[in-house]
């Protein structure tokens, strides 16, 4: 194995050993970063704490907006920490055209809109036989159940509390629905996959999420416009951890 899928392979596995832990991370979303100076900020918010950093990969069709590509991925994992898990989220439509590439650039959680394929299993398979962690996002209009049939091969669950790339309303009661039912679900299983927040995350909202059940918080404005930054993550992370689940 190369060194970079070595790394990678270090990174994912100790995702998922993590998860349901009791660990929260904190995930801070470039998209809200000074793109003039990304190299200061990623290592501000490293600095101050952040575990993750959150890539939100937008094709100007899956979602209104265009945001970036591969190039600040690869970028970006060249100046971070080899510990430090590169969140991408593939808000494009048809992703599994586009997996190969950001593997290379870098990612280590690959995320996908059930709506953008019409081969979402095979698409998380692939993921997975790419070394990457796999993930599937949930708009507030995606019920839990599209993922239900692969909810087992899932790393990491993405509930947004906005419709990405549109802003407006936040949709908190239906986005701590969805993390209790899927908790639900998973204990049922035995599963116990990151669930992952997004879109208007703040200390005033974590704590009920966390008590919900997510555990990875994607933090944007919230941390980006902090004069401090390990101040802000502390206070997302101050909620209460969601129960350990027996190893
Ligand atoms: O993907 C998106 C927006 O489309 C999110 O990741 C936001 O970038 C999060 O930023 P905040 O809402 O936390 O400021």
């Amino acid at each position: 194995l190369s060194a970079t899928t070595q790394h990678r392979a270090t990174r994912v596995e100790a995702l998922r050993r993590a998860s349901g832990q009791g660990t929260i991370v904190v995930s801070p979303s470039l998209a809200k970063a000074n793109l003039c100076c990304l190299g200061e900020e990623v290592k501000a918010v490293v600095d101050a704490g952040a575990e993750w950093l959150h890539l939100s990969v937008q094709d100007g069709r899956m979602v209104p907006k265009i945001s970036f590509g591969t190039p600040l991925v690869a970028a970006v994992r060249k100046v971070v920490p080899e510990e430090i898990i590169l969140d991408v989220k593939l808000s494009v439509v048809e992703p599994e055209h586009r997996l190969r590439d950001f593997v290379e650039a870098g990612a280590d959680i690959l995320s996908v809109h059930p709506e953008a394929t019409l081969q979402l299993p095979a698409v998380i398979n692939a993921i997975d036989a790419a070394g990457c962690a796999t993930g599937a996002v949930l708009n507030p209009g995606t019920s839990v159940s599209t993922i239900e049939p692969i909810l087992d091969r899932l790393d990491v669950i993405v509930v947004m509390l906005v419709n990405p790339g549109w802003g407006g309303p936040k949709y908190l009661e239906t986005a701590l629905d969805k993390i209790k039912t899927l908790r639900a679900l998973c204990a049922k299983r035995g599963l116990h996959p990151w669930i992952e927040v997004d879109g208007g995350i703040s200390s005033k909202n974590a704590p009920a999420l966390l008590q919900a059940g997510a555990n990875a918080l994607v933090a944007g404005g919230s941390v980006f416009t902090a004069d401090d930054k390990r101040a802000a993550i502390g206070a997302l992370k101050g909620g209460t951890a969601p129960p350990r689940v027996p190893a």
